[in-house]
């Protein structure tokens, strides 16, 4: 069994042509092992988002290879890759994303339904259960938390038990006790599942939830930290914010 959820072998993602063109990935090589969690910290356009979606196959790298799973993603058709991604890869972002008129089950089986399946109830009771609102189930947004309303969101992304979750900032709009409940959730997953998970964050105690910490600086890798503490994670971005812009 292939143990690598995701192998990136040199991606370069770059944005237009000439003189103006930008290049968001400058020949990143990783490797993001199964069952760990992984997050992508670096300064504002570092590449952070070009990461995470040339990652899940929402981006096409310009060149490199990008394996899920032993799947390589850089060649599909994009009626394959979309189907890839509805079935095995998961999103949560910063924006809950949620339906006001549906109830937390609705908002988390409607992207299956609007690819034509059903998921059984007993399914999304076990997948809203998972995230702690077994008993949110016909509750709308408006009648939830912030952190209640990211945890539908998160039950969303787990219902078809993707092999990879992506977060882009997903506790960036949450106060930092709800976020740390969240954290601890999506760490609970990972230990407990095996869920394999990897998120783009600004914030060093979020990062510290994960097993490793990747730092990108101007489309590289420039460096990784694992098993660090908050405070040892805010020290390495202390070094990046010192430089003049
Ligand atoms: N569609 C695009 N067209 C042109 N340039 C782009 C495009 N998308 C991203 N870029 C550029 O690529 C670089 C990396 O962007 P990216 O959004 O990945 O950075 P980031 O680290 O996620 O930034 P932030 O922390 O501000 O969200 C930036 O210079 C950005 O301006």
């Amino acid at each position: 069994m292939n143990d690598e959820a995701i192998r990136m072998r040199s991606v370069s993602r770059r944005h237009g042509t000439g003189e103006g063109a930008v290049t968001a990935l400058d020949q990143v090589s990783l490797s993001f092992p199964r069952g760990t969690f992984t997050a992508v910290m670096g300064p504002s356009g570092s590449g952070k988002s070009t990461l995470l979606q040339c990652a899940a196959g929402l981006d096409r790298p310009t060149s490199g290879s990008v394996t899920l799973c032993g799947t390589e993603l850089t060649t599909l058709s994009e009626t394959k890759l979309t189907l890839l991604r509805r079935r095995r890869v998961g999103f949560v972002f910063q924006a809950f994303n949620l339906l006001p008129s549906l109830t937390a089950e609705q908002n988390v089986t409607l992207p299956l339904r609007l690819g034509g399946h059903r998921p059984s109830t007993a399914r999304v009771r076990e997948v809203l259960r998972q995230v702690g609102l077994g008993e949110r189930a016909r509750h709308r947004p408006a009648e939830l938390s912030g952190g209640q309303q990211q945890r539908v969101a998160l039950a969303r992304a787990l219902i078809t038990r993707p092999d990879v979750l992506f977060g882009d900032e997903p506790t960036g709009a949450l106060d930092s006790r709800t976020g740390r409940e969240v954290l601890a959730l999506l760490r609970g997953m990972v230990d407990g599942e095996g869920q394999t998970i990897v998120m783009v964050t600004h914030d060093p105690v979020a990062a510290s939830y994960a097993d490793r910490v990747l730092f990108l600086v101007d489309g590289r890798v420039s460096g990784e930290l694992a098993g660090a503490g908050a405070g040892t994670i805010a020290a390495r971005m202390a070094t990046w914010e010192a430089v003049p812009c």
